[in-house]
C-alpha cells in the first residue's frame, strides 16, 4: 500500500496505554468514528487486553498489536504464528536480525504486517551509547532498516526525525510508523525524538503513533480530531 492509499483517518493510531480492558473500552466508546486504528501495549496486553483484538477487528478497526517481541528465532516463529490468528494488523518485534528473521516466518501468507521497532523514541545519543551500542541513533537506524528490508519484514519503527532518510533507503515498500508525536504544547513525558502531527507527516511518515496526549487528554475525542485536521492539512 502507498502512503497515498492509506485512508486519512487510517493514519492516527491511538495507543490504548490503560489499565484494563474496562478503562480501554471506555476510550474506545468516548472516540466513536473518530478513531480507526488503535494500539495495544504491554500495559493492556498484560492486563488481558489480548481478545480486545479480535473484538475491535469484528467492529471493522485495525490493531497495531504493539507486543515487542525478541527472543530466540524459533520462539519468534511460534509467538508469531499466534499472534496472526487474534487478528491483528501490525505486530512489532525488536529489530535484531534472528529476530526479525524468525517473525517473517512466523507471520507467512497471513495478513499480519511485522513493524521492526529500529530504535526507541525514548533513545537518545547518550542513551545508546549507555546501552553499550558505538553507533549514533540516525546510523543504528538506516543500519537496522536495510536488514528489516532484506529480510522482508514489511514495516518500521522510528521517531518521525529519521523518517526522511528511511523514505530514500526503503521507498514505499515498507509502511513508515512513527511515535514520538506530540501535538503543539503537549508534554513531552518520556519521549526524545518527537514531531508535532502536521510535521511528522511532511516529513514522510505513513502512521502517527499517539497516546498519553489522546488518553489522558480531558477531550479525547477533540484532540483525536484536531489530530485528524492538522493531518489533513500537511497532506494538502
Ligand atoms: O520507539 C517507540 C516504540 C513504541 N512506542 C510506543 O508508542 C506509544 C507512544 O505513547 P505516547 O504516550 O504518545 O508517548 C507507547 O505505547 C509506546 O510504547 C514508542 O513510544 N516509541
Amino acid at each position: 500500500m502507498t502512503p497515498a492509499e492509506i485512508a486519512p483517518k487510517d493514519r492516527l493510531i491511538v495507543a490504548l496505554d490503560l489499565p484494563s480492558v474496562d478503562a480501554a473500552e471506555a476510550m474506545i466508546a468516548r472516540l466513536g468514528d473518530s478513531v480507526t486504528f488503535y494500539k495495544i501495549g504491554y500495559q493492556l496486553a498484560y492486563a488481558g487486553g489480548l481478545p480486545l483484538i479480535g473484538k475491535l477487528a469484528d467492529k471493522g478497526k485495525k490493531v497495531f498489536a504493539d507486543l515487542k517481541l525478541h527472543d530466540i528465532g524459533n520462539t519468534v516463529t511460534r509467538g508469531v504464528e499466534s499472534v496472526a490468528r487474534l487478528g491483528a494488523t501490525f505486530l512489532t518485534v525488536h529489530a535484531y536480525p534472528q529476530t526479525m528473521k524468525g517473525a517473517v516466518e512466523g507471520r507467512g501468507t497471513s495478513r499480519l504486517k511485522i513493524l521492526a521497532v529500529t530504535v526507541l523514541t525514548s533513545y537518545n545519543e547518550d542513551d545508546l551509547h549507555a546501552a553499550g551500542y558505538r553507533l549514533g541513533v540516525s546510523e543504528l537506524v538506516e543500519a537496522r532498516a536495510q536488514q528489516a528490508q532484506v529480510l522482508g519484514v514489511d514495516g518500521l519503527v522510528s521517531s518521525p526525525e529519521e523518517v526522511g532518510a528511511l523514505r530514500k533507503i526503503v521507498g514505499h515498500q515498507m509502511h513508515l510508523v512513527t511515535p514520538g508525536i506530540r501535538p503543539a504544547g503537549s508534554a513531552t513525558g518520556d519521549q526524545k525524538r518527537i514531531m508535532t502531527p502536521g510535521r511528522a507527516i511532511t516529513a514522510g511518515a505513513d502512521y502517527l503513533v499517539v497516546g498519553r496526549p489522546v488518553v489522558e487528554a480531558t477531550d479525547p475525542k477533540a484532540v483525536a480530531d484536531a489530530i485528524h485536521a492538522e493531518v489533513a492539512q500537511a497532506l494538502g
